[in-house]
C-alpha cells in the first residue's frame, strides 16, 4: 500500500477490497482489488514454526549505516555466550544483507531438510539464516520489486527450522519500509516481545527514529529501548573516550526521555568492531576488557530484563 487509505476504505483483506464506492479513484484500487482476501493463512504456519522461540527481537534503525547489523550480531554472539542459551539470528535485510560476514559464515549456503531450511551455525548454540546465504556471489545486487521481498520474507519465517530457541534476533532492513509492515504482520499470531532501536546522535538519524518509534506505536509493536552507537571514540591504546559529535551529544538519551521510551545505553566507536565485524570475529568474546564490551553487557543486560518479564 503506497497511498494514504480513502475515507470509508473496506481494508486491503476483504471481499470488497477495491470493488466498494469508496475504492473509485483510489491509486490503490488495482492493488487490493487482485490482492489476497481473508487472512493469509501464512501468518498461522509462522506463528506454528515458531511456537518454540521464547523471545523475538526486531532490531530497527531509521537510517542505513548506523550499526543496525553489527549490533544484532553482537547481541546473538553475547547471549550465545551461555552455553545453555539457545539464539537465532535471522537477516532480513534483503538489500544489504552483511549478517553472514559479520559473524564468520560468508560464502555458507542454505540446506533443505525433510523439516525446511536449515539454518547455518556458528557455534552449537548459535544458528544464523540470511538472504546472503542464497547468493551465490556475495557482490551480486539484490534487485527484487515489493512483493517478492514480502515473499522472501513470509518465506524466511515460515520455513527455517530453528528449533526451541531462548531467542531470536531479527535484523531488519533500515527505515520504515514496506517489508517492516509485512515482518510485524507475518508475527502477528506468532508475537514480537519488542523491538531495540538504534541510532547515531546526528539529529537526521534522531529524526527518523522518532518516525521508527511512531511505527512502532502505529502497529503496536513494543519497544525495549534505544541504543545509540558511535557517539564517542574509545582509543584502543589508552581506553580514553572523547565525543565525537559534540552538538548532538545526549541526543539519543534526550530523545528517548522525550518519547517515553528506556535509553539502553551508548556503545563507542571502537575500531576493533568494525575490524571484528569485517573478519567474521566475535568482537564480545575478544575484547571482553574493553568499555564497548561493557556497554554491551549493560545493553544486553537490559534487554534480558525486559524479555524476562514479557
Ligand atoms: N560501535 C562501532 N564501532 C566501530 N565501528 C562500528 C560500530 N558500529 C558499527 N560499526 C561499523 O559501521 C559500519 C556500518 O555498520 P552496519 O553495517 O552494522 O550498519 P547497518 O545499520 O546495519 O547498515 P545497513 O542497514 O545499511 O546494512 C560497519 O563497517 C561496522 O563495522
Amino acid at each position: 500500500m503506497n497511498a494514504p487509505e480513502p475515507e470509508h476504505c473496506p481494508g486491503p483483506e476483504t471481499q470488497n477490497a477495491g470493488k466498494s464506492a469508496a475504492c473509485e479513484g483510489c491509486p490503490n484500487q488495482n492493488i487490493c482489488a487482485e490482492g489476497p482476501k481473508g487472512p493469509d493463512p501464512a501468518i498461522a504456519a509462522i506463528a506454528d514454526r515458531l511456537s518454540g522461540v521464547k523471545h523475538k527481537i526486531l532490531v530497527l534503525s531509521g537510517k542505513g549505516g548506523v550499526g543496525k547489523s553489527t549490533f544484532s550480531s553482537n547481541l546473538s554472539l553475547f547471549l550465545s555466550q551461555n552455553d545453555d542459551t539457545q539464539v537465532g539470528l535471522l537477516d532480513i535485510d534483503i538489500c544489504g544483507p552483511s549478517v553472514p560476514k559479520m559473524v564468520g559464515l560468508e560464502g555458507e549456503q542454505i540446506r533443505q531438510s525433510s523439516s525446511g531450511w536449515a539454518p547455518v551455525y556458528v557455534s552449537d548454540n548459535l544458528a544464523v539464516m540470511s538472504i546472503g546465504f542464497l547468493m551465490a556471489n556475495q557482490n551480486d545486487a539484490v534487485i527484487w520489486k515489493g512483493p517478492k521481498k514480502n515473499g522472501m520474507i513470509k518465506q524466511f519465517l515460515k520455513d527455517v527450522d530453528w528449533g526451541d530457541l531462548d531467542f531470536l534476533v531479527v535484523d531488519t532492513p533500515p527505515g520504515t519500509s514496506d517489508e517492516h509492515l509485512s515482518i510485524v504482520q507475518y508475527l502477528k499470531d506468532a508475537g514480537i516481545t519488542g523491538a531495540v532501536l538504534i541510532t547515531t546522535p546526528q539529529e537526521v538519524a534522531l529524526q527518523d527514529v522518532r518516525r521508527e518509534i511512531d511505527f512502532c506505536r502505529k502497529v503496536g509493536v513494543p519497544m525495549i529501548g534505544v541504543v545509540e552507537n558511535m557517539a564517542s571514540f574509545v582509543c584502543p591504546k589508552c581506553d580514553k573516550s572523547s565525543v565525537i559529535f559534540p552538538a548532538t551529544s545526549g541526543g539519543a538519551r534526550g530523545l528517548a526521555i522525550e518519547q517515553n521510551i528506556p535509553f539502553l545505553g551508548s556503545i563507542p566507536l571502537d575500531p576493533r568492531i568494525g575490524i571484528s565485524g569485517d573478519f567474521g570475529e566475535s568482537f564480545v568474546d575478544q575484547y571482553q576488557d574493553s568499555p564497548a564490551y561493557a556497554a554491551y553487557a549493560s545493553i544486553i543486560s537490559s534487554i534480558s530484563a525486559f524479555c524476562a518479564k514479557n
